[in-house]
């Protein structure tokens, strides 16, 4: 029994800049402000990787293995999965992608879309609505800190 949904966000930014900050695996705290850290406990950062993330969350604080499945630099599309961990968050798979935005012309003065979507599996005691509705809030805050972390870089 899993459930998911799809997050948009704008960003006033040009996409090369944004996937390099999204690209970074061993990075995640570069923008979301959940994580305290990451240590990579496989791989170099490439597909494959496996990083150790700490989060700040109530006592103790929640920790979660994650790998690196997909991180096309051609499609700017990057998927993760949750691989393990002391959370709820079960078989946790999610797909982020990047889009220019604006005329095929000119690309609206450098602005992107990101797409992240995401399946997880509903845990017994907790229904659909109420743990998309708390992925949705912790991705939300993601995204909109990625917007405010590129857009500053962007604008500088
Ligand atoms: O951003 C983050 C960092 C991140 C990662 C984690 C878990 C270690 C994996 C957590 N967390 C989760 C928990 C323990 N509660 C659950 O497990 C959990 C699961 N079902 C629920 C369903 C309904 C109600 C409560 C639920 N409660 N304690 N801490 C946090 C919380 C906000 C502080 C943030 N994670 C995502 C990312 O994009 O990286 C976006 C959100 C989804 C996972 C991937």
């Amino acid at each position: 029994n899993q459930c998911g949904s799809s997050l948009v966000q704008a960003i006033d930014a040009p996409l090369p800049l944004v996937w390099s900050i999204l690209r970074r695996f061993d990075n995640p705290q570069a923008y979301k402000q959940f994580v305290r850290s990451c240590t990579l406990s496989a791989g170099d950062g490439g597909i494959g990787s496996v990083r150790q993330v700490m989060v700040v969350s109530g006592l103790p604080a929640a920790t979660s293995m994650e790998r690196l499945d997909r991180l096309d630099d051609d499609t700017h599309v990057m998927m993760v999965s949750i691989i393990g961990g002391d959370h709820k968050l079960v078989n946790y798979r999610s797909i982020t992608s990047l889009h220019e935005s604006g005329s095929e012309e000119g690309n609206d003065g450098g602005k992107t879309v990101v797409v992240e979507s995401y399946v997880v599996d509903v845990p017994a005691g907790n229904s659909k609505e109420e743990t998309r509705s708390f992925a949705d809030m912790i991705i939300g805050c993601n995204l909109r800190s990625l917007a405010r972390v590129t857009e500053k870089l962007a604008h500088v």
